[in-house]
């Protein structure tokens, strides 16, 4: 488990990147950190894996510093910046250097080429040589390379192709149900929302939001549909179900499926559709809690 605690950040005078910022990241879970660009996203990951030095509070992994930890590598696999990687180097080598640092095993490092893709004609070509979906893959396979219980990745699927993308979902996916703690920060709002199970929404260094997935997106209101757009209209009204009408004839309101789904069967309407308002959800959801910090919103 990761634990931040009231964790800031101030860099030179006045300029707080990170502001009181309280959060954990749960074993067995995918926590998913967003927030526009400059929010603190990636100050706070810095700090949690002891790159940068906080200037008050805490981050800690299972109750432990990260500086504290005797080899890191084998805890924590960490992927911050794949631009970081040395370019003159080969894929191959960064791995086995890693290897070689955590004392592991040699076969350790063609399992990670082979578990990120990489071919041995890929593993052997100097990093700068490399796409940034290639430097992305060698990146988790470093991070995975100690066999760790956290994971913490800022934009892993970066400069990932569609079918990277996803297999970088199942694998984050596999992590979390094998017990594994995995804090993930991406601007890829579906991906978040397809792999997260827990939300930590920063804007201005400030948690705006956070909870479950299914809690903040139930927020979000319910989306229903009926044969009869009049008649579920009529048992909204009557059930005291506040709602707007959309063009093409679903009603939104704030109030749950359960209140909406009971409503239509009292005045016996047949719903053609009944969900939460999740299809665009999370970017709804995203761009509200952080419209004061939003650099276009606050252009408007
Ligand atoms: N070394 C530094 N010195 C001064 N300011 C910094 C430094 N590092 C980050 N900042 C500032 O801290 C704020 C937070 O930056 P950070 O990189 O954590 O944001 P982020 O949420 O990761 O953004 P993005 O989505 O664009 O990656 C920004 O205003 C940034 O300019």
């Amino acid at each position: 488990m990761i634990t931040v605690e009231a964790l800031t950040k101030t860099y030179g005078r006045g300029m707080t990147a990170v502001d009181d910022v309280s959060f954990t990241a749960a074993r067995g879970r995918v926590t998913g950190f967003l927030g526009p660009n400059g929010a603190g996203k990636s100050t706070t990951m810095r700090i949690i894996v002891g790159l940068t030095p906080a200037t008050s509070g805490s981050a800690t992994i299972d109750g432990r510093r990260f500086t504290d930890l005797p080899n890191p590598g084998t805890e924590v696999g960490v992927l911050l910046d794949a631009s970081a990687q040395h370019a003159g180097r080969t894929g191959r080598e960064i791995l086995t250097i890693a290897q070689r640092t955590m004392g592991l095993p040699r076969r350790r490092v063609q399992e990670m080429l082979d578990l990120v893709s990489l071919t041995s004609d890929e593993a052997d070509r100097r990093v700068r040589d490399y796409s940034l979906g290639m430097r992305q893959r060698l990146g988790i396979g470093t991070a995975l390379l100690g066999d760790p219980q956290v994971l913490v990745l800022d934009e892993p699927a970066n400069g990932l192709d569609p079918a990277g993308i996803r297999w970088m979902r199942d694998l984050l996916r596999r992590f979390a149900d094998g017990g594994g703690t995995v804090l993930l920060s991406s601007h890829l709002l579906h991906e978040i929302e397809v792999v997260a199970d827990d939300l930590v929404v920063i804007g201005n260094g400030r948690v705006v939001a956070q909870g479950t997935k299914a809690d903040l997106l139930a927020a979000a209101g319910t989306v229903a549909r009926a044969r009869d757009a009049a008649a579920l209209a009529l048992a909204m009204e009557q059930a005291g179900l506040a709602f707007t009408t959309h063009a093409d004839g679903s009603v939104h309101t704030e109030a749950p499926p359960e209140h909406v789904g009971q409503a239509a069967l009292s005045a016996r309407v047949v719903l053609t559709e009944l969900r939460t308002a999740d299809g665009a959800g999370l970017e709804e959801m995203f761009l509200e809690l952080t419209a004061d910090t939003q650099r276009e919103g606050a252009a408007a």
